[in-house]
This record gives C-alpha cells, sequence and structure tokens, in this order.
C-alpha cells in the first residue's frame, strides 16, 4: 500500500511551548502517524530571529525562517501552529491561514478573547478547522468537552482558577509565606508566566480564559472586554493570615454564570474555604467546576501551565486536524446562536471580607453597623482587634448585589473614624 501523503505542519513560534512541540512531534512520530493514518512532517518553523542557538532541538536547523506569512502561504502547508502570542501579526497569519481552507491550532487566548469572532468568521469563509485547547487551562482537555460532549446540555456555570503563574504565587504565599515578587519570579523560570506577567498578576490572562470559557459554555460571544477583572497583585500577607484565622485561603477566580437571558463573566481574588475542592489546588495547576442542568456538577483538573503540559494540548489539536484533513471533515464550528447580553458586575450576588482600621471611641461599631444597614448589606461576621488608639475591624456579610457593597465600602472609606481599608476581597465557596 502507498504511504499516505504526510500532513505537513508550520510551527510559528519556537520559545516554551513551540520547543515542546517539536520535542513531542519527534518523539511521538511513530505513535502519531499509526494514529492519524499518514505521518505528520515539519514544513517549516517561523522565528523571530535566525542563528539562535537551538542545537538540541530534533528538527533541521534549515527549517527555521524569519517568513512566517511566507511559511503560511505555500501550498504544502496543511495546518499551522501559532505558539507566538499577542494580537498582532498572529491575527493576521491566522485570517490568511483560515482564509486559504488551512488548518489552525493555536494557544493564543488573548486573541481568541480579543477577537475570536474574526478567526471563527475566517475558518467559516475557508471551511477550515479552528482549534485551540492549549488556550485555556494549559494541559487540561477542557475546551472539547465544552464544545462538543456537553452540546446536548445546559451549562449554567462555570467557576475556577484558570492561571498557573497567579495560582503557583498565592499556593506560595499561602504554603511557605513567600514574598510576591519571589514567588513570580519562580513562576517565570518556571515557563509559566506570559511574556509579560502583568498578564497574569493583573488578572489579563484570567479574564481573557473566561471569556473563552463563557463563549463555549453559553453558545454567545463573550470577548475580553465584557469581563470584569481584578488582578491579585493587591492580596497582602495580611489578607493570607486572615484568610488562615477564618479556615480560608485566597484564589484568582473566574465565576462565569448564566440565566434564562443573560450572562456575568468575573475574575477576581476570593476567599474560599479550605474544605472547598479548590482550596487544594496548588502550584501552577488549574481546576475548572462546570454546573450542567443534566450532567450535574463535573470538575476538570490538571497542569494549566508550562511548555510541556502545553504542548500535549496543542498536540491533540494537531492531530485532530490532521485526521479531519485525511478524510475531508471539519470541527465543530462556532455556536453563538443564544447572543445573551453581558450583566454588569454590580448586578453579581457575592460577599466581601473588608478589614477596616478605625478610631478606638465609643459608637464606632454602631457607626459602621450603619453604613452597611444604609445600603442593604447584613453583616455575617465582626471581629475587632483593639490598639493604643485605634482598632482593627474584620466584617465578613452576608450575599448582597456587587453595587451595594461597593457601595457600602465607600461610604465607609468617607467616615472620618475610619483610618483606612486595609483589604477588600470576595467571599465565595460558602467562606466565612
Ligand atoms: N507558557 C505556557 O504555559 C502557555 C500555556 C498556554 C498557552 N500559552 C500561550 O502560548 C503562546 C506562546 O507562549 P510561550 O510561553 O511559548 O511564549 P514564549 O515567549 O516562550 O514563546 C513565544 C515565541 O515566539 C517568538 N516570536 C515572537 N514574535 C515572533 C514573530 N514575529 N515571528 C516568529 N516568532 C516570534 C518569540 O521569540 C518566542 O520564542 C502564547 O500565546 C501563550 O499565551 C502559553
Ligand atoms: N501564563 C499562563 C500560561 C498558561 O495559559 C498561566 O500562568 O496560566
Ligand atoms: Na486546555
Amino acid at each position: 500500500m502507498n504511504p499516505a501523503k504526510p500532513v505537513r505542519l508550520a510551527l510559528l513560534g519556537c520559545g516554551t511551548v513551540g520547543t515542546e512541540v517539536v520535542r513531542l512531534l519527534h518523539e511521538q512520530a511513530e505513535d502519531l502517524t499509526a494514529r492519524i493514518g499518514a505521518p505528520l512532517e515539519l514544513a517549516g518553523i517561523a522565528v523571530r530571529r535566525l542563528g539562535r542557538e537551538r542545537g538540541d532541538l530534533p528538527v533541521d536547523p534549515a527549517l527555521f525562517t524569519t517568513d512566517a506569512l511566507g511559511l503560511i502561504k505555500r501550498d504544502d502547508v496543511d495546518v499551522v501552529i501559532e505558539v507566538v502570542g499577542g494580537i498582532e501579526p498572529a491575527r493576521t497569519w491566522l485570517v490568511e491561514a483560515l482564509r486559504a481552507g488551512k488548518s489552525v491550532v493555536t494557544a493564543n487566548k488573548a486573541l481568541l478573547a480579543e477577537d475570536g469572532g474574526t478567526l471563527h468568521d475566517a475558518a467559516a469563509e475557508g471551511n477550515a478547522d479552528l482549534y485551540y485547547e492549549a488556550s485555556v487551562a494549559g494541559a487540561i482537555p477542557l475546551l472539547r468537552p465544552m464544545r462538543e460532549s456537553l452540546h446536548g446540555d445546559r451549562v449554567t456555570a462555570v467557576t475556577g482558577i484558570v492561571n498557573g503563574t497567579t495560582n503557583f504565587i498565592l499556593s506560595s504565599m499561602a504554603s511557605t509565606g513567600a514574598g510576591f515578587n519571589e514567588a513570580l519570579e519562580e513562576a517565570t523560570e518556571l515557563g509559566y508566566a506570559e511574556a509579560d506577567p502583568t498578564a497574569d498578576v493583573e488578572g489579563f490572562d484570567a479574564a481573557a480564559k473566561a471569556a473563552i470559557l463563557a463563549s463555549l459554555a453559553f453558545h454567545t460571544r463573550v470577548t475580553a472586554a465584557d469581563v470584569f477583572r481584578e488582578g491579585m497583585t493587591g492580596v497582602t500577607a495580611g489578607d493570607m493570615a486572615s484568610a488562615k484565622e477564618m479556615g480560608c485561603t485566597i484564589k484568582l477566580l473566574c465565576i462565569a454564570q448564566r440565566t434564562a437571558d443573560s450572562v456575568s463573566v468575573r475574575v477576581h481574588p476570593a476567599m474560599i474555604p479550605l474544605s472547598h475542592p479548590l482550596a487544594g489546588v496548588g502550584d501552577a495547576f488549574n481546576a475548572v467546576f462546570v454546573e450542567a442542568e443534566a450532567a450535574g456538577p463535573l470538575m476538570f483538573y490538571g497542569r494549566g501551565a508550562g511548555g510541556r503540559p502545553t504542548a500535549s494540548a496543542v498536540l491533540g489539536d494537531i492531530v485532530a486536524a490532521a485526521r479531519n484533513k485525511l478524510t475531508g471533515t471539519r470541527a465543530p464550528s462556532e455556536s453563538n446562536y443564544a447572543e445573551l447580553t453581558v450583566r454588569p458586575i454590580g448586578e453579581s450576588m457575592t460577599r466581601y471580607h473588608i478589614s477596616l482600621d478605625v478610631a478606638e471611641r465609643p459608637g464606632v461599631l454602631a457607626t459602621v453597623a450603619g453604613v452597611f444597614a444604609q445600603h442593604e448589606v447584613s453583616i455575617a461576621t465582626v471581629r475587632q482587634s483593639g490598639r493604643a488608639d485605634d482598632a482593627k475591624l474584620v466584617i465578613v456579610t452576608h450575599i448582597a448585589p456587587d453595587a451595594a457593597l461597593a457601595a457600602t465600602v465607600e461610604s465607609l472609606a468617607s467616615l472620618d473614624i475610619v483610618r483606612s481599608i486595609a483589604s477588600v476581597l470576595r467571599v465565595e465557596g460558602g467562606a466565612g
């Protein structure tokens, strides 16, 4: 029997993830051929600069090029793999590939969340596959279940830890008392962080992933701009200690919820009880809970970052795209029929943990309690610790609209008996 014609790949980017894609393609070549029914062949690897030492990579140095667009346009390229990142020139490259009917495999959550619609439209125009499993939760097979297995059910909520870098930092702060900068430096050395780690610690990366997850879960286009985002750089060792006193820990959570006609999507630090399954998710691991009406609660867990774990997800998409090329079939296209409106953060129901430094005077507690009553926010617990002429109040509320909780904090800040608002953290998962 004639050997099947190879499926030819163009790899764009050869960094933390790209180098591991090259290694896995080499290490698993025989098995991949058996699974696909044809060999995979690298047609070229686009890099930013030639000549950089890549001697340890099992690949012909002649494959490297700085002309990514020229590589994409070659007739002998069937599948384009993008692991460069950023919005441009990645968007231009992928639109060119998709419109030309070439399958695309990408890990680029920033681009998918910023302008996924353009990519999906180009895929429809070129009748091409667009796969992006690696863009959310790294190695975890999460997106294909969301865009295939759960398409017969009604997903109502997706909650989880979807950024490995910040989970590594928060877990280090909670377990070893490590400082923020020290933990971020280690996460960067381990290959978890984005090229600009601000994307991780300010919540942009998690917000991008939340938008992608919400779009798939709720069959409606959600972009990064629709996601309420608060990073974790404001989380202090004091917050972590206060959480521990309450039998809690602090995680950067992504929370996407839908009602009949709308969705709300938010990313922010939150206090969760140590008994919550997400509390035990450490290091750069991710974990995502999906609530579906027929299936009930589902949990996905695994390595959310790192070159090799992420390359596993990229390879899975490459195999799927290659199989489709051989059989002339196509991945499920975008499903955005629901066209749901996006609710503002103020309508989200949550609880707050508020730490105040107040003057040590009679009536302070009554005045503070009056502010909560004024905004119709019910107080669940108050802890007070006095010092010479000032005191610390730690207040945990019952559930209330975020707008009422935020207005309460604003009113407290204007009181002269409130020296400072040391911290404000949302409380999720039945904490406190
Ligand atoms: N690192 C992870 O754990 C991880 C996990 C999931 C998704 N991702 C995503 O995968 C993508 C790549 O991430 P990474 O960690 O490998 O980043 P990286 O910075 O290690 O690698 C990106 C590579 O692209 C190259 N590059 C930049 N501009 C280029 C250009 N114009 N032409 C060719 N090459 C160019 C850079 O030189 C670099 O080698 C990003 O979108 C990232 O968000 C990363
Ligand atoms: N910087 C990202 C990489 C994985 O998407 C993270 O830490 O989760
Ligand atoms: Na994934």
